[in-house]
């Protein structure tokens, strides 16, 4: 069982690509209410990792326990252009299938007054209210991870994972992201981003770097809370 300082752990992890190895069995570990940033050079395997910490790769040795739900953040998202979404839909669908916390799985989905007043709240945390009824497709770079944070917070998803882009951005719109992360870490979330912006690294309670597929060192960066 996972240890209740951990919102999630992951063990001596390994990925390979058409048997290229790109992770040696790397450990890590997302405490609740901090901030993580993941570090190092390009190809180092830091968007893997990710995806195996989600759950939406599977390692090839180990295990990751996850304590909660996670709202995963990837670059580079679109939506179909058949399927065109506005920035609210986007959002809505981290409230699909979800049960009321507390309540058995399923036995009480949320009213749809609840699912509104979620989407809602969600679209103000991140600052794009103004924008929900844009097609998702229209938006930045920057706005479109900001979507996609909304709808973790609509989820209630406590456990945050985000791989930034390594460019696009200007400061602002990374700033801007910045502060959301540390606000839902604030608020108790475990929120691991995958970064190349310096100043970010500097301000994370912890890093991870990753080299060659192996993890360098953990270290309590001088901002720590
Ligand atoms: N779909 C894929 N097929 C084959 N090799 C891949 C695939 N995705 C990634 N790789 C390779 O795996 C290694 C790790 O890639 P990964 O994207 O995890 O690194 P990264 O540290 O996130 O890099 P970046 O900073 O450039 O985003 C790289 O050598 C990359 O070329």
């Amino acid at each position: 069982m996972i240890n209740s300082d951990y919102a999630l752990r992951g063990r001596n992890l390994s990925f390979s690509f058409a048997e290229v190895p790109v992770l040696h069995g790397v450990d890590i570990e997302l405490p609740w209410g901090s901030l993580t940033a993941i570090a190092g050079p390009n190809g180092a395997g830091k968007s893997t990792l990710l995806e195996i910490l989600a759950g939406v790769r599977q390692s090839l040795t180990g295990s990751v326990e996850r304590a909660d739900e996670v709202a995963l953040v990837v670059q580079r998202v679109s939506a179909p252009d058949t399927l065109p979404l506005t920035v609210r839909e986007v959002v809505a669908m981290g409230t699909w299938g979800v049960a009321r916390r507390g309540s058995a799985r399923g036995s009480t989905e949320l009213s749809a007054k609840e699912r509104k007043a979620r989407v809602a709240g969600a679209l103000e945390r991140v600052q794009l209210a103004d924008l929900a009824a844009a097609p998702f497709n229209a938006l930045s770079g920057g706005q479109r991870q900001r979507t996609l944070l909304a709808q973790g917070i609509a989820r209630r998803a406590r456990i945050f994972l985000l791989d930034e882009p390594a460019a696009g951005l200007d400061a602002e719109s990374r700033n801007r992201t910045r502060a959301m992360l540390a606000e839902e870490a604030r608020r108790g979330a475990a929120v691991a981003c995958v970064s190349h912006d310096e100043d970010a690294i500097a301000d994370a309670d912890f890093v991870i770097r990753l080299e060659s597929g192996r993890r360098l060192s953990a270290q309590l960066s001088p901002h720590s809370r």
